[in-house]
């Protein structure tokens, strides 16, 4: 199991009072599934990522397992997640601008993890980045090498980050809102990107979107969560004919009405 988190409950005790925000999640990520984490914006969702990559120091605490890779993570060092985060996992969020240092070169700044964490000669990981941008669909990938971030489009860049992740050979992706913000083409392009290194690589993915009706045209499975706990697990086939739970079908009836329309 790449993803296996159990009984996660998580506190932040920054404030006057504690906030409890995850309260008791149970999520799994096997190799070459495609698993959704769908809610509300302010569900717990973001929280339930960082957590599961210990991006919190003592401002948040956190009881229960978080396996990645075989590896606990809940009590684990500051070494041992560290490296779980370099060689196993990959995050991609919604807004690649604060993936990317404005003031490096796209080349640079990629090629630099693998340089430097990863132990490459540059010419190598320059090579590696030049196949993946061309991979993600980027044109002229030797010229968006050498671009700044301020040069490229926002889903171009969002192709760069995703190229990034992808140049460790993670096997397992987190995409928190990766594609909520662009086009639809864009979208449905870095979504079978993704497909693709499902299938052909066995990556395991958690999907984050608010987007439950997009999720359902993707995931394998789909976990629903409503303030911190998970009220709900849709699994193929017949995916929302099966929700019971009276949020999710509060989620299901939600979609814009063109959108009802075209699917009916
Ligand atoms: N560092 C923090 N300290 C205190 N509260 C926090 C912190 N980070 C998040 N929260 C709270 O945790 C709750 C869940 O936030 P989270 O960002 O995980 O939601 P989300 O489902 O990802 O929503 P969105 O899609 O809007 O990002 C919110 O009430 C938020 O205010």
């Amino acid at each position: 199991m790449l993803l296996d988190i159990n009984e996660l409950h998580l506190s932040f005790v920054g404030g006057d009072e504690p906030a409890h925000i995850l309260k008791g999640i149970d999520l799994h990520v096997a190799a070459g599934e495609l698993v959704g984490l769908v809610g509300e914006s302010g569900s717990g969702k973001s929280t339930s990522v960082r957590a599961a990559l210990r991006l919190y120091g003592d401002e948040a605490e956190i009881t229960g397992s978080i396996r990645v890779d075989g590896t606990e993570m809940v009590g684990a060092d500051a070494a041992t997640c560290r490296r779980l985060r370099a060689e196993s996992v990959a995050l991609v969020q919604q807004d690649p601008r604060a993936a990317l240092n404005p003031v490096r070169r796209i080349g640079d700044s990629l090629a630099e993890r693998l340089v430097r964490v990863h132990g490459k000669r540059r010419r190598d990981a320059d090579e590696r980045i030049l196949a993946l941008l061309t991979e993600v669909g980027l044109t002229q990938p030797e010229r968006r090498m050498r671009q700044y971030p301020h040069e490229l489009s926002g889903g171009m860049l969002q192709r760069v980050v995703i190229a990034a992740a992808l140049s460790t050979d993670p096997k397992l992706v987190l995409a928190d809102e990766a594609t909520s913000a662009l086009d639809v083409t864009t979208q449905a392009e870095i979504i079978a990107i993704f497909q693709r290194q499902i299938r052909e690589r066995g990556l395991g993915m958690l999907f984050i979107t608010h987007d439950l009706h997009l999720a359902g045209a993707i995931c394998d499975r789909i976990h629903v969560l409503q303030q911190g706990e998970i009220v709900e697990t849709l699994g193929r086939p017949g995916l929302f004919a099966e929700a019971r739970h009276p949020y999710t079908r509060s989620l299901i009836e939600s979609a814009p009405a063109l959108e009802r329309r075209a699917q009916s």
